[in-house]
């Protein structure tokens, strides 16, 4: 994070706050669409994406979509910036080639993968404790608090990290990490190279990708590590939220198992449309802002 935040601040500083704040607005937008994918992976109540919008509008009103969005948006920047960053270090120690260079003498796919996963595997652990709060606020589902009905049982982002550090110690907060981690270090290398294979399809030896080509690589990128995601991102979440209703798993492979034996094969791809669907834009101006940062290094 240092490494990307003080190259930027030699040039352009704002392209740094330009990479942050497209990074938070996107979360924004794509939050209703989250919410309701860990509401169908986690519950059983739904019967389909439209049907729980409607509950999620009747019970909650539109600010039940947005639950659980406030830690996201505090964390966004070290964590997107400790996966970009780490990711363009790890390319450059690898191919010892700037970015610049790296245009007119592209790094092999090898490189590109190792230096996502290792993106990935280490943005994992600094989003597993903001991603399980996450998850815990967004299957709240009671309306807000009215007079006379019985509270929810975390009233914001910091009461529930507190509940969760007191009942469980600090190892609560991690609950889910090692899904979290396995689900994303594969999925950000395949992230890396469907961007950087799609534009190297459709831009001519040596130039620089249009912002229209970084758009559909970025959506498209992240549409492929979510679709690749998908399987265990519903293992995780469902792990996140055990230690809640007494269903504990006694791991990852049962969890896995006991998903499969009670609702078939298709648990796997819970939530996979709706998330598709954030996925496109979210990334697409994800990646457009990460270039821009990159240009304006120099
Ligand atoms: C690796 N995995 C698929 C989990 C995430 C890839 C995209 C990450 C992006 N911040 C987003 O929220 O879409």
């Amino acid at each position: 994070m240092e490494a990307l935040r003080s190259n930027c601040e030699l040039k352009e500083p704002h392209s740094w706050y330009i990479f942050v704040t497209t990074g938070a607005l996107g979360l924004v937008l794509g939050h209703p669409f989250d919410t309701v994918k860990v509401r169908l992976q986690t519950q059983t109540t739904y019967q389909g994406i439209i049907d729980c919008m409607v509950k999620t509008y009747r019970h909650e009103s539109l600010l039940g979509f947005f639950k659980g969005m406030s830690f996201p948006i505090v964390s966004i920047a070290v964590v997107n910036s400790v996966l970009f960053g780490v990711y363009s270090n790890a390319l450059l120690a690898l191919t010892a080639t700037s970015h610049q260079e790296r245009r007119a003498q592209a790094p092999s796919y090898t490189h590109v993968f190792i230096a996502g996963c290792t993106g990935g595997f280490l943005q994992a652990y600094c989003l597993a404790p903001f991603d399980l709060i996450k998850v815990r606020l967004q299957n709240q589902t009671e309306p807000r608090a009215q007079p006379g009905s019985p509270p929810p049982r975390y009233r914001g982002p910091v009461h529930c990290a507190a509940s969760i550090f007191q009942a469980e110690g600090p190892r609560g907060l991690f609950r889910g990490a090692w899904a979290l981690t396995l689900r994303d270090t594969p999925t950000l290398g395949i992230y890396f190279v469907t961007y950087e294979w799609l534009c190297h399809q459709s831009t001519p030896d040596g130039q620089n990708p249009s912002s229209a080509t970084v758009l559909v690589a970025g959506g498209f990128a992240g549409i492929t590590s979510w679709v690749t995601a998908t399987p265990l991102d519903v293992i995780k979440s469902r792990m996140q939220m055990a230690g809640l209703e007494q269903r504990a798993y006694r791991g990852l492979l049962d969890c896995m198992v006991s998903s499969v034996r009670q609702e078939g094969l298709g648990v796997f791809f819970r939530g996979l449309t709706i998330n598709s669907a954030r996925a496109f834009p979210v990334n697409a101006v994800t990646f457009l802002s990460y270039e821009y940062l990159l240009h304006s290094w120099g």
